[in-house]
C-alpha cells in the first residue's frame, strides 16, 4: 500500500495552475493584492487539475496519538500517562483543538498508533463528538538512545494506518486534511527526524517543547544528537529513518499526507510534529509537497528548518507551541478564503470594473 501510494503522487498540473494565475489576474483587485493567497489558490489548482479548484470543504482533522520510549530520558516534565487522558479530553469536546475545530466546522478523528497506557472512559465517548480509531502497533516506541524506536514493519503499519484514515476520511466526503498530533515526548524525535532529513544541527532543531527548563533542555539536545549517532539515519531510506528515531504518531501522520497527495487532496499542516513528518513525506515523494499547506510557524526552532527544507511559507505566525491540530485549523479560513476568491470573485470585465 505504501509503495502504490508513493507511486501514485504526481507533480501538480501545470494547465490548471496557468488558468488560475490568469484568473487571478482578470478579477477585481490589483494584482498581487491578496499576497499569499494567490499562488496558495494556483497551487490548489494544480493540485485540483481544476480552475477554481474545489472549495476545501469539509475539513477533517486527524489526530495520531502515541508514546515515546525517548521519554525514559527526561526530555519532557510531563508523565506519560497525559497522552491518553488528552485522547479521553479530546473524545469528550474539552481540549482546545475541540474548541477550534467547532469553530472552522471541522470534524475530529482521533487515531490511537501507539498509546502506551489505558485510554479512561473511551467506551463512554459520545457517537455523535470525535471518533476514536483504534489502531494501536504497540504500546509506545522504544528509547531510541538505546535502540530503534521500532521495526521497520512497525513503521510501515503505522505509515500504512495513515494511508488508511486519509482514504477513508477522504472516502466519506472531506475536501481538505488537517494534521493533528498527542503524544507526551512527541517533539524529541520531531526534532530528530528534523535533523537527520534536513541536515541541521541537533540544537537548531530542537526546542523547548510544553516548555522544558534550561537543564532539561540541554538533556533533549543531548538525546536528539545520542540518537542520530547511534542510528545515522540515512535520509534517503525513509522508512528507516522513522523506524530508527521516529514515533509511531509521526509514522502515521507521514502517512496521512502522502495518503491525501495521491488523492489530490489538500493538507495542512499543523506544527512540529507535522512538519516533521511531512519532511519525512516529501523523502518518500518529493511530488507530495504539491499537497501540502503550512498551516503556521510554531515557536519550536525545528518547525522554521522543516518549512525551510521544504520550501513553504507558513499561513500565519502566532508563536503557537500547542499541536493538537491547533495551528491548521486556525489557518483553515484562509486557506478556503483563498479558494472562495476564485469562486465568487467578479472579473473586471462582468463588473464593469475600468483598469488601470
Ligand atoms: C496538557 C497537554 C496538552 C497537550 N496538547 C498537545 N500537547 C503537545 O505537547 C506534547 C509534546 O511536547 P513535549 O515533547 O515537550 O512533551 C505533545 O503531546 C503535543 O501534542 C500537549 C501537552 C500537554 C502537557
Ligand atoms: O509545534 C507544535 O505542534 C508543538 C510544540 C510544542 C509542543 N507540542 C507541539
Amino acid at each position: 500500500m505504501l509503495e502504490s501510494t508513493v507511486a501514485a503522487i504526481r507533480p501538480l498540473d501545470e494547465a490548471a495552475m496557468a488558468a488560475a494565475r490568469e484568473l487571478q489576474g482578470r478579477l477585481t483587485k490589483p494584482a498581487g493584492s491578496l499576497g499569499a493567497l494567490e499562488p496558495l489558490s494556483v497551487r490548489l489548482a494544480g493540485l485540483a487539475d481544476a480552475c477554481p479548484p474545489p472549495l476545501p470543504e469539509p475539513a477533517a482533522v486527524a489526530i495520531f496519538a502515541g508514546d515515546h520510549g525517548v521519554h525514559a530520558q527526561g526530555v519532557t516534565p510531563w508523565p506519560q500517562e497525559v497522552t491518553a487522558q488528552m485522547i479521553a479530553n479530546f473524545l469528550a469536546g474539552g481540549a482546545v483543538v475541540n474548541a477550534f475545530a467547532r469553530q472552522a466546522g471541522a470534524s475530529v478523528t482521533v487515531v490511537d498508533v501507539g498509546v502506551a497506557t489505558p485510554i479512561p472512559g473511551a467506551e463512554s465517548a459520545d457517537p455523535a463528538g470525535p471518533r476514536l480509531v483504534s489502531a494501536n502497533v504497540r504500546a509506545g516506541t522504544r528509547d531510541m538512545t538505546v535502540t530503534a524506536a521500532l521495526t521497520r514493519d512497525e513503521a510501515r503499519t503505522a505509515v500504512e494506518t495513515g494511508i488508511r484514515v486519509a482514504g477513508e476520511l477522504i472516502d466519506a466526503g472531506a475536501g481538505i486534511l488537517l494534521t493533528g498530533d498527542m503524544g507526551i515526548g512527541n517533539t524529541t524525535p520531531s526534532a530528530t527526524l528534523i535533523a537527520a532529513f534536513s541536515g541541521v544541527d541537533a540544537e537548531a532543531a530542537t526546542g523547548r517543547g510544553t516548555g522544558v527548563d534550561d537543564e532539561t533542555y540541554a538533556r533533549k539536545v543531548a538525546v536528539v544528537r545520542a540518537a542520530l549517532a547511534r542510528h545515522e539515519p540515512d535520509p534517503a531510506d525513509p522508512l528507516g529513518v522513522l523506524a530508527t528515531v521516529g514515533g509511531l504518531e509521526h509514522a502515521a501522520l507521514t502517512g496521512l499526507i502522502l495518503g491525501a497527495a495521491a488523492r489530490r487532496v489538500p493538507v495542512l499542516l499543523d506544527g512540529v510534529i507535522a512538519v516533521s513528518a511531512a519532511v519525512a513525506a516529501a523523502a518518500f515523494a518529493p511530488d507530495a509537497v504539491g499537497a501540502m499547506v503550512a498551516g503556521h510557524r510554531s515557536a519550536e526552532p525545528g518547525a522554521t528548518a522543516a518549512l525551510r527544507h521544504l520550501g513553504l511559507e507558513p499561513l500565519i505566525d502566532l508563536g503557537l507551541r500547542l499541536g493538537e491540530g491547533t495551528g491548521a485549523l486556525l489557518a483553515l479560513p484562509v486557506v478556503t478564503g483563498a479558494v472562495r476568491v476564485l469562486h465568487e470573485v467578479a472579473t473586471f470585465d462582468s463588473a464593469g470594473v475600468a483598469e488601470k
